[in-house]
């Protein structure tokens, strides 16, 4: 996929609105803070890596407006947008990362002019390096699919997550420019369908097979021996667990079953050992994501519904995790996973 998926123009945040995907591509230019928390929450940007830039470029733009203010509310103004920014969606950790990286160098200069220019010149920094580190995680996790594999996936852990590339489908892409024939299982990922509105668009885009099935198919085509090798990414990693999109577990445990290996692929910047996977909240989302579908009722309205947006995966039943250093394997000890 040419280009990033989230940017810095005059005026404010660009991005791609990905809740119109695959049917327009269209950019929306977020010039507050208040639209930006607002793109997060509909998940117009979303994806773990895309958060912790959106984040970073939130705060660069919390200073332009609050330079248009007076100098004496500066520091004030942007530490109550970094707040809201933070807690525009609470499970991945990338967002709030994205959010302090560039904060604690503001409040550490007295001057709101410097203070901007340095916040945007950091931003730029972060969104360079997610997408450098997605293409070094990419190379250090091609090895482990083998030539003419068929990978199932679920989500978007594309370029459409990150600034670029991708980590789990950075991980296939770099495969594929090694020169290997790989094929993807897109899970279309209910409720909001990120794995066949997005991940099967971004792939094909690339020319690079891609097949979607309902995500209750997933355990058949295992058991049908249709499945390789699986790859996720991943929103926030504990001391004992990862949580990614919702439906990732029951993959996991499947794969389990049929001794299929699964991997997940994911940068530095979303492990967070100062927590179990108990300690983590986990989003819960609108009940019309899943009683409504095209505007039609799918759900009596006198029965309740549950939408958890994530869930929580053992590292018992992980493969490996694919990062910018290297793969980490059992006993899942290594130093980014120590409180
Ligand atoms: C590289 S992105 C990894 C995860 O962020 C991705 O798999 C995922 O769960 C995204 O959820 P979303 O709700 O679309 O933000």
């Amino acid at each position: 996929m040419e280009g990033r998926t989230i940017w810095w123009e005059e005026g404010g945040v660009g991005l791609i609105d990905q809740t119109l995907l695959p049917g327009r591509y269209e950019h929306v230019v977020c010039t507050t803070v208040r639209r930006l928390v607002v793109a997060i929450q509909r998940l117009e940007v979303r994806g773990a890596p895309a958060l912790g830039v959106a984040g970073a470029y939130g705060i660069a733009l919390a200073c332009s407006m609050a330079l248009q203010e007076s100098p004496d509310t500066f520091h004030q103004s942007v530490q109550q947008d970094a707040a809201a920014l933070r807690s525009a969606r609470p499970t991945a950790v990338n967002l709030a990362w994205g959010v302090d990286q560039v904060l604690a160098a503001v409040m550490e200069e007295d001057n709101p002019a410097a203070a901007a220019h340095l916040a945007l010149r950091l931003a730029e920094a972060l969104a360079d390096e997610d997408e450098a580190i997605c293409r070094l995680i990419g190379s250090h996790g091609a090895g482990i699919i083998p030539d003419g594999a068929t990978v199932l996936t679920h989500c978007n852990a594309g370029a459409l997550a990150c600034s670029a590339w991708g980590t789990a489908l950075g991980v296939i892409r770099s495969a594929v420019a090694d020169g290997k024939d790989v094929s993807v299982i897109s899970c279309e990922t209910r409720p909001l369908l990120q794995g066949s509105r997005l991940t099967a668009w971004e792939l094909a885009r690339d020319a690079i097979p891609v097949t979607t099935i309902i995500d209750s198919q997933a355990a058949y085509l295992m058991q049908k021996g249709e499945v390789d090798l699986i790859i996720v990414g991943a929103d926030r990693i504990c001391r004992d667990g990862l949580f990614n999109k919702i439906g990732t577990y029951m993959h996991a445990v499947t794969a389990r079953y049929h001794q299929i290996p699964f991997y997940v692929a994911a940068p530095k910047s979303t492990f967070d050992p100062s927590r179990s996977v108990l300690d983590v909240i986990v989003e819960e989302r609108e009940r019309d994501e899943v009683a409504a579908f095209c505007g039609v009722r799918t759900v009596p309205d006198d029965v309740p519904v549950r939408n958890y947006a994530f869930d929580a995966t053992p590292f018992d039943l992980v493969s490996g995790i694919i990062t910018e250093e290297g793969i980490i394997t059992r006993p899942y000890e290594h130093p980014w996973l120590v409180p």
